[in-house]
């Protein structure tokens, strides 16, 4: 499956977070750092993992990231997820991100990465978790 590619349009998945690039989100010369962005995939990904979890879930793989195009302090990220697996105690999570800005008469969208994550339900000490379904 070729995960990075602009053959959708659109974003797949549900609109999980969105977030705002701004001067803490770039390096010392200015350009918004492909950290920044994976961070954000992360938290995308386990806020819907947890959905399935009902509970704590700790990332346990993250799949190649690839940045299509770079990220403007001011740009407004937009991240897509979604569940493609769910096993004994593990999620996962497809998780999108996109580019998207809206200049007050349209939007525009422009796919930035897109990642396939797996999250482990724990319990409070970090032991995997059943998933109840
Ligand atoms: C300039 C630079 C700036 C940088 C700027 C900062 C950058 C910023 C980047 C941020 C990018 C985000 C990065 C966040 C990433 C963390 O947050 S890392 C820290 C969070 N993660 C953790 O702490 C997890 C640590 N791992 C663990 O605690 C244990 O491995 C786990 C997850 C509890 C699993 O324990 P285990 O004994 O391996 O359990 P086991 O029963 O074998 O497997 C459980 C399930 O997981 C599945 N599984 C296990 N391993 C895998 C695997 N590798 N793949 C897929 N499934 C697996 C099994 O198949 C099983 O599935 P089920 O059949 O039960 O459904």
């Amino acid at each position: 499956m070729n995960l990075v590619n602009d053959d959708n349009p659109v974003p797949q998945g549900e609109l999980t977070l969105k977030v705002l690039a701004d001067n803490q989100s770039t390096n010392h010369t200015g350009d918004v750092f492909a950290g920044w962005v994976a961070m954000n995939v992360d938290q995308a990904g386990e806020i819907q993992a947890r959905k399935v979890a009902k509970g704590r879930v700790v990332t346990v793989s993250i799949g190649a990231m690839s940045f299509m195009r770079p990220v403007q302090v001011g740009d407004i990220i937009g991240l897509y997820s979604r569940v493609t697996e769910v096993g004994k105690t593990s999620i996962r999570v497809i998780v999108e991100a996109w580019i998207e800005n809206d200049n007050g008469d349209s939007v525009s969208q422009k796919k930035l990465t897109e990642t396939s994550m797996v999250f482990v339900a724990v319990d409070g000490s970090g032991s995997t978790q059943r998933i109840n379904r």
